[in-house]
């Protein structure tokens, strides 16, 4: 066991910047290299996400190399034509101005998985609740995208595919889920809200109304700032 109080102010005020700072990024990403010892931080930080029964069910597909990101941007680029046919009129217009990824301008990409059946059968945790490990998954990418942060590094995740369109292209396992696919490289801008907002896509929801008290639908009343 190991002392737990609480972080120093400061401290304390650099774990919130990270959260409250980090932004998906599509765009604008540096040409800069990301050093292996900083990308090798970055993989640190997501392997000690949480995972359930421990079971650790990611692995990390470093993408580097151009073709391989060209076939992948491609095969985004198709998808995406499929995901604006689904908007109608105006919005499929807002939709068409976005830019939702950077496979292709970031100089780095990586693709986090989940292994289905790492662990074994019956996994502490996991009896009830199948798909913990994606979940487990996920909290890794989060720890990536705020130690990300935290080096100046933008990350922007993409997930305009069939996960199995990746397969025959990183030659994954049939066991094995591409979680997150995401672009990753120095930025030196980043927005101050989130892109989509900022774009007049979609608003923050006020988390006053996303809080309930003993029940659903009964808020919990915020303490006064300050
Ligand atoms: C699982 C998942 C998948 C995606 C995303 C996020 C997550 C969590 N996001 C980014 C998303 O739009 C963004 O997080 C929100 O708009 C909030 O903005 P910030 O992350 O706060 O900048 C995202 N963005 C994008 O441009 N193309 C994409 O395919 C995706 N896919």
């Amino acid at each position: 066991m190991a002392a737990a109080g609480p972080f120093s102010e400061a401290e304390r005020a650099a774990v919130y910047r990270a959260i409250e700072t980090r932004r998906d990024v599509r765009g604008e990403f540096l040409p800069t290299h990301v050093p292996d010892a900083v990308l090798a931080r970055l993989l640190e930080a997501a392997h000690h996400a949480p995972s359930v029964g421990l079971m650790q069910p990611w692995n990390f597909i470093v993408l580097r190399d151009i073709e391989t990101r060209r076939r992948i941007r491609d095969i985004v680029m198709r998808r995406n034509a499929e995901a604006a046919a689904m908007f109608e009129d105006e919005r499929a217009a807002a939709y068409q101005r976005l830019k939702l990824e950077g496979i292709v301008e970031a100089p780095l990409n990586l693709c986090i998985t989940c292994d289905r059946e790492r662990g074994g059968k019956v996994v502490l945790g996991r009896t009830h609740q199948r798909d913990t490990d994606l979940l487990s998954t996920a909290c890794a990418v989060q720890n990536l995208f705020l130690a990300a942060r935290a080096e100046g590094i933008g990350v922007g995740w993409v997930s305009i595919f069939e996960p199995d369109d990746l397969r025959p292209v990183l030659g994954l396992p049939d066991r094995v889920v591409p979680v997150a696919y995401l672009c990753v490289g120095y930025v030196d801008r980043l927005f101050r809200r989130p892109e989509l907002e900022a774009r007049r896509w979609a608003k923050r929801l006020s988390l006053e109304d996303l809080v309930f008290a003993e029940g659903w639908d009964r808020p919990w009343r915020f303490p006064p700032e300050g």
